[in-house]
């Protein structure tokens, strides 16, 4: 991967400043109109080595892409535009999330400000599917089998055996050393199940903090992310099905007093664009 240290200002020069102005043109305004009491905002990461092969990650460390820094790039200036400003920004363990954290505050010029990482905001752990084509899986299994798999609230994928591909590189990483013995990873998670391990985090950290008027970036994962709108919305398990978050674009919750959304999560980014970064995600399932 390049540099993290030359990639912004190299991404941005590959970045036109129409494609910039084509993805954020019309979002930051737009998230300023209803003000709630606190707010807060959070983005997935950048589109990385295996969102770009289309397979299952889960925990496994895949990297951003030219293409996932350059998204990472373009959301620091979309928070630049609208002139967000953090105290504190909380992370998973995968550089995927790290990076473009770290990218998007360089770009948009932050200054320095605390990173907290945790594992409970990892990407819901794919289990046995870690490493698999999505739409070779859907050929062999079915598009319904991949769809209730990527889906579903409560159905986890297969487990992941110690014999799998990619559990060393998973559970032997030191980077979980101080967080997770061998025996407490997961070997696969549902949504419900992602959304368990999240919550406790969500609730006894990040929520502490705003209430302490903080004001927090949080850059995570497609499911992890989707699970904390689940519950920030109290959207149904049959509801949730239909989210699928884009890469790269950072999205703003206005927030009451008790911490409730003041309407649904408003994206900084052009609703068009949008629209079809959301259906090229939720067809990554089909068969090819
Ligand atoms: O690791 C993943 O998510 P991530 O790219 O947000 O970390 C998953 O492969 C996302 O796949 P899904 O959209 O099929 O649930």
């Amino acid at each position: 991967m390049l540099a993290l240290a030359r990639s912004c200002a190299k991404c941005l020069r590959r970045l036109s400043s129409a494609r910039v102005l084509r993805l954020y043109s019309k979002g930051s305004s737009d998230c300023k109109e209803e003000k709630g009491k606190y707010q807060i905002v959070m983005v997935r990461h950048g589109e990385s080595e295996w969102n770009e092969k289309n397979l299952f990650s889960g925990w496994y460390d895949a990297k951003l892409t030219d293409k996932g820094i350059q998204e990472a790039c373009a959301a620091g200036l979309a928070l630049k535009k609208g002139n967000y400003k953090f105290d504190i920004a909380h992370t998973s363990m995968l550089s995927r999330a790290n990076d473009t954290l770290k990218i998007a505050l360089e770009s948009c010029e932050h200054k320095k400000i605390p990173v907290c990482k945790s594992w409970r905001l990892n990407e819901r752990h794919y289990g046995g599917l870690t490493g698999l084509n999505k739409a070779e899986t859907a050929k062999k299994f079915g598009e319904e089998k991949v769809k209730i798999w990527r889906r579903s609230f409560d159905t986890p994928p297969p487990p992941m055996e110690k014999d799998h591909k990619y559990y060393d590189s998973i559970v032997k990483d030191p980077r979980y050393k101080d967080q997770l013995k061998a025996e407490e990873f997961p070997k696969s998670e549902s949504l419900k199940l992602t959304i368990d391990r999240t919550l406790p985090y969500w609730s006894g950290v990040i929520e502490a903090q705003i209430k302490e008027g903080r004001s927090i970036l949080v850059a995570a994962h497609g499911n992890s992310l989707r699970g904390v709108v689940k519950h920030l919305e109290c959207i149904s398990d049959e509801g949730i099905m239909g989210l699928n978050l884009p890469t790269g674009i950072p999205f703003v919750y206005q927030l009451d007093e008790n911490l409730k959304p003041i309407g649904t999560l408003k994206f900084l980014g052009d609703p068009e664009t949008v629209r079809k970064a959301m259906d090229a995600v939720a067809n990554q399932g089909k068969a090819k």
